[in-house]
């Protein structure tokens, strides 16, 4: 896998293959235990294949998590700052082969090479800063009379399971491993089998940086895999991103075992721009709502509510820079938009856009399937950008999260109205607010029912600044102090300075 990182400066779009294992435990990579059942990864900004991925079953299942229980016990006992010391290594790492990391997520995910070095970026940056709090983990002391005294110890949980989405491969790895990793936690990654390449490259990073065999581990595989990762006795906690059904089905597995979870699931954010508002940045703000990532973020601002009289001079804008978002071969400097993930979801996603027709929107550009001129990107899933007018709250289009790059555009007159409205859904992810009124601002920031509100800019996620969902988009936090909460327990250790009561009078 080294080999196929150094290659990364001469590689482009078609020409990638990868033979390496994309297991990893122990601190090696492992081959798969039978090398049946081979899934097929693609690229999807040629629809050729990249990669096989082999599913692991439940005996690989069983190594990972006991070689990740192994290094638990190890690592558990350092102090905090040994630990940083190692994080802070392989955040340098991961810094130092940014480019290169960046280039191999684009082979695999399809997203502009524009965005996936920004990622990578976040991705060293969640490092630095969990290990940065590592060193300040701490209990309190309380005292009790006669001297007797209490203190609470911040202990790690054990091993933990993460499952990833596609849309953000390696930053999910991130975003999960390093708090955990900072709190004396082990772990065992999945990603999604869309997407099987480069949690692997962190899990080698880590093991380069210092940490012992087994603290980070891969298995590769779809539901199945994720099943057994979720049923096993050796787990104490999972921590998963992705769609709201399969967070359910996550939350029972784990409740059997009452293990911890995390749920980072899916979203329908509104995004609500008021008359008095910067213009130009509220249209900018509306195109980062929706179409980073070929608009496959689950925080996108995709239910757009537009003040009715500034409706028109909103939509020539928003139109005018949608139809000039440049769709095509994501590792070249000027794409903005890369392929979608599957052929499926592509097809999935243009299918949203057809209802949409049919229940009464109104398509102002984009929404259909574009084939780039070159050759080799004919088999890629690309789409153009769309923009839906028209549209009413009860519109499947603005119902259902779509996952891909459709904007559906909605005038409102007052605030109570277009509150009501915004918060009239079971998602509850993130949400957005353009005005110059700053009373406003924050009051409709109050009475969004979201786990975030950006106002006047939108998907903007520092590491340092906490990210989750209300409602049915999940609940614990990625990111910010807050998430070690979500990676440890406490321990109080009551101290008994005196003698024992004689209350049975024996
Ligand atoms: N809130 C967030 O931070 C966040 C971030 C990215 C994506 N998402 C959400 O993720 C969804 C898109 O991602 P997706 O299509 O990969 O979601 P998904 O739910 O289909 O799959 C997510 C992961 O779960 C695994 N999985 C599927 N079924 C499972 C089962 N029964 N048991 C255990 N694991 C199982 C998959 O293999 C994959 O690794 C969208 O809804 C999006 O909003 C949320
Ligand atoms: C970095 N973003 C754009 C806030 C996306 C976070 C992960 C959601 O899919």
């Amino acid at each position: 896998m080294a080999q196929l990182l150094e290659s990364m400066p001469s590689a482009s779009t078609g020409q990638v293959v990868v033979t390496d294992h994309l297991n990893f435990w122990g601190g090696c990579r492992v081959k798969p235990k039978d090398g049946i059942n081979a899934e097929p990864v693609h690229e999807p900004a040629t629809g050729r294949k990249l990669c096989d991925m082999f599913p692991c079953g439940k005996e690989e299942v069983d190594q990972a998590i006991q070689s990740a229980h192994a290094a638990y016990l190890k690592w558990s006992k350092m102090a905090g700052m040994e630990r940083a010391r190692v994080m802070l290594e392989a955040a340098r790492i991961i810094r130092e082969r940014r480019d290169n990391i960046a280039k191999l997520e684009v082979i695999n995910n399809g997203k502009s090479i524009t965005e996936a070095r920004v990622d990578i970026d976040v991705s060293w940056q969640t490092l630095e800063y969990y290990a940065g709090i590592a060193g300040t983990l701490a209990g309190q002391h309380i005292q009790l009379p006669g001297g007797s005294f209490a203190y609470t110890r911040r202990e790690a949980l054990g091993v933990c399971v993460s499952i990833g989405a596609w849309n953000y491969p390696f930053q999910i790895a991130c975003w999960k491993s390093a708090p955990a990793l900072a709190c004396g936690n082990a772990m065992v990654f999945k990603p999604s089998p869309f997407t099987a390449v480069t949690a692997v490259i962190l899990a080698e990073i880590y093991k380069e940086a210092g940490v012992p065999d087994g603290l980070f581990n891969v298995v590769q595989g779809g539901a199945e895999t994720g099943t057994l990762l979720c049923n096993h006795p050796g787990v104490a906690k999972v921590s998963f991103t992705g769609s709201v059904p399969t967070g359910k089905k996550i939350m029972e597995m784990s409740a059997k075992t009452v293990k911890q979870v995390t749920l980072e699931l899916g979203g329908k954010s509104p995004l609500i721009i008021f008359k008095d508002c910067e213009l130009e940045n509220a249209v900018r703000g509306a195109l980062m709502a929706n179409f980073l990532t070929q608009g496959e973020v689950c925080c996108n601002g995709t239910r757009v509510y537009v003040q009715r009289e500034i409706m028109p001079v909103f939509l020539e804008e928003v139109v005018k820079r949608t139809k000039a978002i440049s769709v095509g071969d994501p590792l070249l400097e000027n794409t903005r938009m890369g392929a979608l993930i599957t052929r499926q979801h592509l097809d999935k996603v243009l299918g949203f856009v057809s209802q949409a027709k049919t229940e009464g929107a109104k398509v102002l550009c984009g929404g259909e399937a574009f084939i780039p001129i070159e050759p080799k990107l004919k088999g890629g899933y690309y789409m153009s950008p769309c923009v839906l007018d028209n549209c009413t709250d009860d519109m499947t289009c603005v119902k259902e999260e779509i996952f891909g790059p459709v904007m559906s555009v909605m005038p409102f007159d007052t605030e109570e109205e277009v509150l009501k409205r915004a918060n009239n859904t079971t998602f509850g992810l993130a949400s957005g607010v353009f005005t110059r009124d700053i009373s406003r601002a924050h009051r409709v920031a109050e009475n969004l029912q979201a786990g975030t509100c950006f106002i006047n800019n939108y998907n903007i996620s520092p590491v340092e600044v906490p990210f989750g969902g209300y409602k049915q988009s999940g609940f614990g936090r990625e990111n910010g102090q807050v998430t070690i909460e979500y990676y440890s327990q406490l321990k109080t250790v009551v101290v008994e300075m005196g003698d024992v009561d004689d209350y049975f009078n024996c």
